[in-house]
């Protein structure tokens, strides 16, 4: 039985950051994993000198969830460890519930960690949930990243994202639960075969006298990461030599470009258009796909709130006017995420973007060498319904505006850190 926990303990302080970080959080669900996640890390953080602190979002979706955070607040109590429960009231009741609720969650657990100046966050997700995963993906026809699975590691907005037992079975954690006599929460949606997740689950049952087991997909999952980090330093290698930024575009060579393998040019236009539009996450696969037989075609295309532009010896790109049209901000506030502009006057100054009406009013913008798609949807200050500025399009009249993009983060993001 020692040996057991011992080397469970191991397990996870493998998974840590070394040297150990001043101080860690845990993201409790207050399910089997993530309980015994907690347990285990006051345990084996114990005379570290590393404090362990433990958060509990509360989606408010289920009438148990309050007393199943109170019930993890109390376990942490006893652990002697600093227990926050975060509420999430923001469902509009509209859109894909699950999906907002995760992204919610991932929200307020890297604000929490970054106001209690924890810079490591873990989470219990264990070798099931990577198989499940997995089988998942390759329900999407996903490629070479899909099929890694989730990261071991990542950022989530400034925070470091840990997952220490994805190399654990929920088997040992229930086993180990048992033994240290630990209650936990059972997520009714386990059962609930309509989510896909609870579908792959069963289906492994069924795949394994095939040999498709859980461990199997885990295999497949490292194998996939090893080969997606090769992809990765690729893409991100070829990036430096093929991409430029120019005023919040991007510019990639077109000739090179056209000599790269087609999984390396996807990653260059993935990489490309999240920078421009700020996305997240990528666009589907066939949308990607689409734009890449285009540009293969000779024509231009549209990605992600992008327009691609092919022009002489180089393919643009650049925000798409109706992915902005709305987007109105005052003067000196970010505008689009990208830009601020700074002008003599802000009083009832706000940007907006250009639009066909206000470049027919820049009679210089030929001149600034920047397409007519670009700067249409380019930021401009007006004043009611008079165009004060429109400095991309030669306009300024003594205005000025600055990238807040990091250009460093268009190569960074090539890698998954
Ligand atoms: N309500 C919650 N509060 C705090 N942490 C949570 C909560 N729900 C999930 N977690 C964390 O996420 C881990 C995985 O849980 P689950 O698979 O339900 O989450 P998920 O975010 O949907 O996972 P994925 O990243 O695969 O979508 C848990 O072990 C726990 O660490």
């Amino acid at each position: 039985m020692i040996h057991f926990n011992d080397d469970l303990l191991a397990t996870l302080l493998a998974g840590l950051p070394k040297p150990l970080p001043d101080r860690i959080g845990i993201a409790v669900s207050g399910g089997g994993d993530s309980v015994a996640l907690l347990h285990m890390a006051s345990r084996a953080l114990a005379e570290t000198g590393c404090t362990v602190l433990a958060a509990t979002v509360d989606h408010g979706l289920r009438p148990e969830a309050a007393a199943e955070a109170t019930q993890v607040a109390e376990l942490a109590a006893s652990l002697g460890i600093e227990h926050s429960i975060l509420n999430w009231q923001g469902w509009d009741r509209q859109g894909n519930l699950q999906d907002q609720a995760r992204r919610a969650r991932y929200r307020l657990l890297s604000g929490w960690a970054q106001a209690q100046d924890i810079p490591v966050l873990l989470t219990g997700h264990t070798a099931d949930d990577q198989a499940e995963t997995v089988l998942m993906r390759l329900a999407r026809s996903s490629g070479v990243s899909g099929l890694s699975g989730m990261p071991a590691m990542r950022d989530l907005g400034g925070v470091t994202l840990l997952r220490p037992l994805l190399g654990v079975s929920r088997k040992d954690l229930r086993c180990y639960l048992r033994r240290q006599e630990l209650s936990w929460a059972e997520d009714p949606s386990n059962d609930d075969t309509r989510f896909d997740r609870i579908k792959a689950r069963q289906a492994l049952e069924v795949l394994a006298p095939l040999g498709i087991t859980g461990s199997v997909l885990t295999d497949v999952a490292r194998n996939m990461a090893q080969a997606r980090e090769a992809l990765e330093r690729y893409a991100e290698f070829t990036a430096q030599i093929a991409l430029e930024t120019d005023m919040g575009d991007v510019l990639v060579d077109a000739e090179v470009f056209a000599g790269l393998p087609e999984e390396i040019r996807r990653r260059l236009l993935i990489g490309a258009v999240c920078w421009v539009s700020g996305e997240e996450y990528p666009p589907r696969r066939a949308a990607i796909d689409e734009a890449m037989g285009a540009i293969a075609a000779g024509m231009g295309a549209t990605l992600s709130g992008c327009r691609i532009l092919l022009q002489k010896g180089s393919i643009r790109i650049c925000r798409e006017l109706s992915a902005v049209e709305n987007v109105v901000s005052p003067a000196g506030e970010v505008w689009d995420a990208r830009w601020r502009v700074f002008g003599p006057d802000s009083a009832n100054a706000v940007i907006r973007p250009l639009g066909e009406a206000g470049l027919a009013l820049c009679p210089d913008w030929r001149a600034t060498g920047r397409p007519h798609a670009a700067l249409i949807a380019s930021p401009s200050v007006w004043i009611d319904d008079s165009l004060v500025s429109a400095p991309l399009a030669g306009f300024d009249n003594g205005w000025a505006l600055s990238l807040i993009l990091d250009e460093e983060a268009l190569f960074n993001a090539f890698l998954s850190h």
